[in-house]
């Protein structure tokens, strides 16, 4: 399941990471690669112990916390502290599978990334190429939003980053491990969460259609929830 979540950040917060970043150092993105996608990928990325990675990682972090559907789609457990990476014309990230489990750095613990997400920091005019390509049952999905929209995609997934023909583009990327590891279970409860909420504005909350949805939808939650 593909899905894109618009206005995670306020035009003010992407203007404010941005200005962050266009003072920070950027080093190879090949740092947090691992051995068979290092030869995929040519990009640059903050490092991820320096401030300005863990100031702009709590304003993603604090965003997805109040975005109802990131949280509905991803159903997190945990979220891993968000990095952020560029290519410059010519740059490219080719097709790979992101690594299944990541250690936290720091925090003694690790997350199988279940759900992988891209938030785009830049506009698309500012650049040509460089959309994100995923793999998934219905074949390629090519996506690039605009700048402060985020996009939320199964870490199962093969995908690319099509090369930079003109300009630059940025990103925050980071990975989630879910509540619900399968992405079609977690698919359903989506679709359900989103028809409850339909629902919802057509009947009062203690309508008994209301009611019973939501009880099933908890119930079904707590059949699948691992924490
Ligand atoms: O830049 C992106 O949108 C994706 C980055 C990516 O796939 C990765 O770093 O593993
Ligand atoms: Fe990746």
């Amino acid at each position: 399941m593909l899905i894109h979540v618009p206005n995670v950040l306020s035009g003010e917060e992407v203007r404010y990471c941005r200005e962050r970043l266009e003072a920070a150092e950027w080093t190879d993105g090949r740092v947090t690669a691992g051995e068979q996608s290092a030869k995929a990928k040519l990009n640059l990325q903050i490092p991820q112990d320096s401030d300005v990675c863990r100031e702009l990682g709590e304003i993603v972090l604090r965003a997805l916390g109040r975005n109802p559907t990131f949280n509905s789609a991803a159903l997190p457990l945990r979220v891993y502290p968000p990095l952020f990476n560029r290519y410059d014309t010519g740059m490219h990230f080719n097709a790979h599978v992101d690594n299944a489990i990541r250690p936290i750095p720091g925090a003694g613990f690790r997350i199988r990334t279940d759900v992988s997400s891209t938030l785009f920091l830049s506009s698309p005019e500012d650049y040509d190429g460089g959309e994100l390509v995923i793999q998934d049952t219905y074949g390629n999905q090519s996506v690039k939003l605009p700048a402060g929209d985020m996009v939320v995609y199964p870490s199962t997934s093969l995908h690319s980053v099509n090369r930079i023909t003109r300009g630059s583009r940025w990103a925050s990327f980071f990975w989630s491990q879910s509540m619900v590891r399968d992405d079609t279970k977690r698919a359903l409860l989506y679709d359900f969460d989103r028809s409850i909420i339909e629902t919802r504005k057509a009947l009062p909350d203690d309508h008994p259609a209301v009611l019973g949805l939501t009880a099933t939808y908890h119930n079904l939650l707590r059949q699948w929830a691992e924490l």
